[in-house]
């Protein structure tokens, strides 16, 4: 927009200028009616298949406005300034990436949780404002706000995760903030969030982001403007110092501490990447740190999930230098031949080489040479005569040598008058260009190892190092390095949460592996105590909702009251430590027994606090020096941080090899792993990590019939119901198409406490044809459970799939199951070699029957 020269009357100027600002107005413009129309605009800001709740998100949107004018001063949007302050050449706003990970999980998600929205603009010059886009960079900065506000709250819902990117071309304006955009952002919350997720935002020394680093065309004025984040802070919570231990986002440069890294980084479906950096090229300082964890990265994950990550990191496609990025001799390489190299300079770096494919010399495009590589590889164009720059007239392959190989030749005693054109070889044999005569050997002259050093010449191959590479290029294949145990029979254990799929891992580790080591128990240690910590944050929150609905009933002393305000004040800021002082955990026990939190605890359901709450809280609050026992190690529910990668080997005895005295030789090595998350997209980065798999087992919680659950989009879902749903979804996967599976229906004694109680089974939908028949207490449990089992097979029709009713916490149980799964495993592989046949069952039968050929039943 530009501003009339002409004389205009006051009133037309005032329209103007509230044209101008009428972008940077929120307002709820679209139509209230159209419901659906509102749904699909909002639904394209985020990603297809973005867990949002549409009716409940708060939104607004922005159009111009072309009313008359108004007589009050106009609010302006934080940030969409720049809009204005070039009145010449107003920016195309073409992109919005305003969000990404807003909101972590469910359940009790403690305050590192916290959401995070972002956003940035990007401008391309020289375009037309665009109108639309205008309104949802509002509509993004609402949302923003919205998340942020909510993360204040610490509400324990999923959110919105990601708002697509429109178009590509980065903005000055905002990557390199200058003093020119003064007064742009105006709200200081939002300098916060733009700075903290501007992405490919690095540190320099002074504290200031350097866009160039990220391809990005710097502001004018050189380095970002005015932002300053204090050396050494967390670029998400601008916490911390220099001495802060830090991830490094492998895109962006960006640092994040340990509480932030996991949130901004997500699954790290391409490693230590933040979310939005994803897909994007690592930036080359970061390229040796490739595949190498942290030891941040060590103390957030297990051993099994820094593996996938760091293979992920490695393997990826968009961390792998590209062809298109190295030019040899002037031609870019195709894929081939930079895999060809990459063999022989393991750190290649983008760039442009020359490449002598006569001698096997190598270097940058201009310099002499830097070292001898294979020759003769059949990489790049041929090799021209001015590719190091030489100035001596002295020519090697057709390659104008510089002046410090010139020194050396001539050091050597060869002959080497302006116009001289040699050939060299890689084995160091020399002579004229068109000669067949030899003149010598240079690497076999006695002062060549004095010399290259001191010209900084390449090592030579010794003939002995040149018939090697030849081997050693051969046998280096990229090997996939994924999680493969030698003669291991993978058993992949899933399981929906609180399914006891944990339980069953710990009791396979503890009864094959004995008690958890020291390292192990300081995990779980910290583990719960935060646990217990969240959960008495729950309380205390609760209590003071309580307050406020129902009065006095739930009001805690001032005493009390003082110091529940510290602790959940050190909780909201992240502030408190693991290892409590005793005057605290003293005041947080009082606060714990106290009648009125007891009275909040009696509500625990409505909380959605586990069961285990309780004696976690006794326990972490009455003991000093707190070590778990092993029993708090398998009740506390939720442990695992993000999926909960693990895995355990194990052997088990082959009963049926058991003639045999060698017992050792009896044993079948196993390989269970755990894996959870199975609600969140993170459980599909996995996948190809399970192509062989011997067996799915797959772990319901057969007591959760008449359970509730919350999804990431906050509908509620009947427990045992989801469950089944993401089992279903599991077993379509082409790469368990031919998978054997095991439901393991665990928690049954809690299953038999409930029917047993009168709690029907027809509370879940899915059973609300049940009609049992006679009254005996096992013959009513008896019934229910094959009724469920049946329900199961029904539902997995076609498929074969073997049952077991299960208790995790009994450890002999598990112990039960795996020999189960162990001779499930056999039988398959007997049928596989043609020994059994299956038998299709139709009744409520507790496991799959077999007949082999000729024998009838077993
Ligand atoms: N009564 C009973 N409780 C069980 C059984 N199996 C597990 N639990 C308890 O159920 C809770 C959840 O078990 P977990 O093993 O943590 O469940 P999970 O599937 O790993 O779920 P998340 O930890 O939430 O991912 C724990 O407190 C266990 O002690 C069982 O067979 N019976
Ligand atoms: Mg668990």
């Amino acid at each position: 927009m530009t501003r009339k020269n002409s004389s205009t009357t006051s009133q037309r100027q005032k329209a103007e200028a509230l044209e101008e600002e009428s972008f940077t107005m929120a307002s709820s413009a679209l139509p209230n009616g159209n419901g659906s129309a509102k749904h699909d605009l909002l639904r394209g800001l985020f990603p297809p298949g973005a867990a949002i709740d549409l009716d409940n998100i708060e939104y607004s949107f922005a159009t111009p406005y072309n009313g008359p004018p108004v007589e009050f001063p106009l609010p302006k949007a934080p940030m969409a300034p720049s809009w204005g302050t070039n009145k010449t050449t107003p920016p195309k706003l073409a992109t919005i990436l305003p969000v990404a990970q807003l909101w972590r999980g469910s359940g009790n998600v403690a305050a590192s949780s916290v959401p995070a929205a972002r956003q940035f603009f990007r401008s391309t010059s020289g375009s037309s404002f665009s109108e639309s886009s205008s309104a949802m960079a509002v509509a993004a900065a609402t949302v923003e706000r919205d998340a942020a506000s909510s993360a204040a709250a610490a509400t324990r819902k999923s959110c919105p995760s990601e708002i697509e990117e429109l178009a590509t071309s980065p903005s000055p304006q905002l990557f390199g903030r200058t003093p020119s955009s003064e007064g742009i952002v105006t709200d200081s919350s939002a300098l916060q969030y733009s700075e903290e997720f501007s992405p490919g935002e690095s540190e320099d020394p002074s504290g200031n982001f350097d866009s160039r680093r990220y391809g990005l065309d710097p502001s004018p004025s050189g380095k970002g403007g005015n932002i300053h984040r204090k050396r050494g802070q967390c670029y998400r919570c601008l916490r911390g110092n220099r001495l802060t231990e830090k991830e490094v986002c492998l895109a962006c440069g960006s640092k994040f501490c340990s509480n932030c890294v996991l949130v901004v980084m997500g699954s790290m479906p391409e490693g230590r990447k933040c979310e939005e950096c994803v897909g994007r090229p690592v930036l080359e300082d970061r390229r040796p740190f490739l595949g190498k964890p942290s030891r941040l990265l060590k103390r957030l994950l297990s051993p099994l999930e820094i593996q996938q990550c760091m293979k992920s990191e490695r393997e990826c496609f968009s961390n792998q230098l590209q062809p298109e990025q190295v030019i040899v001799n002037g031609r870019r390489l195709i894929f081939e031949e930079l895999i060809l190299l990459q063999q022989e300079c393991v750190r290649l770096k983008p760039g442009k080489y020359w490449y002598d494919k006569a001698s096997g010399l190598w270097g940058r495009e201009g310099e002499k040479p830097h070292m001898f590589i294979t020759p003769e590889l059949k990489v790049g164009g041929p090799l021209q005569q001015n590719a190091s720059n030489g100035t001596t007239q002295v020519f090697l392959n057709c390659r104008e040598i510089t002046k410090s190989e010139f020194k050396m030749l001539k050091a050597l005693g060869v002959q080497c008058t302006p116009q001289t054109y040699l050939v060299l070889y890689p084995d160091g044999r020399y002579g004229d260009e068109g000669q067949k005569e030899i003149k010598g050997n240079l690497w076999n002259k006695p002062m060549m190892r004095l010399l290259y050093p001191f010209f900084s010449f390449p090592t030579p191959r010794s003939s002995n190092q040149l018939v090697k590479a030849d081997a050693v290029a051969a046998s280096r294949k990229v090997s996939p390095t994924s999680i493969e145990v030698k003669d291991a029979s993978k058993i992949l254990l899933l399981g929906h949460d609180g399914s006891g799929r944990s339980t069953i891992f710990k009791q396979t580790k503890i009864l094959h592996n004995g008690q958890f080591s020291p390292e192990e128990l300081q995990k779980y240690k910290e583990m719960i105590l935060g646990k217990a910590y969240q959960f008495l944050n729950v309380l205390l929150e609760a209590r003071e909702r309580f307050e406020e609905e129902s009065g006095d009933l739930y009001t805690l002393n001032d005493q009390l009251k003082d110091a529940a305000d510290k602790f959940m004040a050190s909780m909201a800021a992240g502030h408190l430590e693991r290892s409590i002082s005793k005057n605290t955990r003293s005041n947080l026990s009082k606060i714990w027994n106290d009648p009125v939190i007891q009275q909040t605890y009696s509500r625990k359901d409505e909380l959605q606090l586990p069961e285990v709450t309780a004696d976690i809280l006794n326990r972490v609050l009455q003991i000093q020096d707190y070590v778990p026992s092993v029993t708090d190690i398998l009740s506390a529910e939720g442990l695992e941080q993000g999926t909960g990668l693990a895995e355990v080997q194990f052997s088990l005895e082959d009963k049926d090899l058991s003639d045999s005295n060698d017992h050792e030789s009896n044993r079948r090595r196993y390989q269970l792993i755990s894996i959870g998350g199975l609600a969140t997209n993170e459980f599909r980065k996995w996948l190809d990590m399970f192509e062989d798999v011997k067996i799915l087992v797959y772990c319901v919680a057969v007591s959760d019939y008449d359970q509730q659950w919350t999804d990431l989009t906050g509908a509620l879902h009947n427990k045992l119901i989801f469950s089944r749903d993401l089992f279903f979804k599991i077993v379509g996967y082409p790469c368990f198409q031919d998978t054997p599976l095991v439901l393991l229906l665990n928690k049954y004694d809690r299953f038999e406490e409930k029917v047993t109680k009168g709690i029907p089974l027809t509370t879940c939908e899915w059973f609300s044809d049940y009609s049992p028949v006679g009254s005996s207490h096992s013959s009513q449990v008896q019934q229910a459970y094959m009724y469920v089992v049946h329900k199961y097979k029904r539902f997995l029709d076609g498929r074969r799939v073997y049952t077991l009713q299960l208790n995790a916490q009994e450890q002999q149980a598990v112990s039960g199951a795996l020999e189960y799964v162990q001779q499930i495993l056999k039988c398959e592989e007997e049928m596989r070699a043609g020994l059994w046949m299956h038998h299709e069952e139709s009744n409520y039968g507790d496991t799959s029957s077999f007949t082999i050929p000729g024998q009838g039943h077993r």
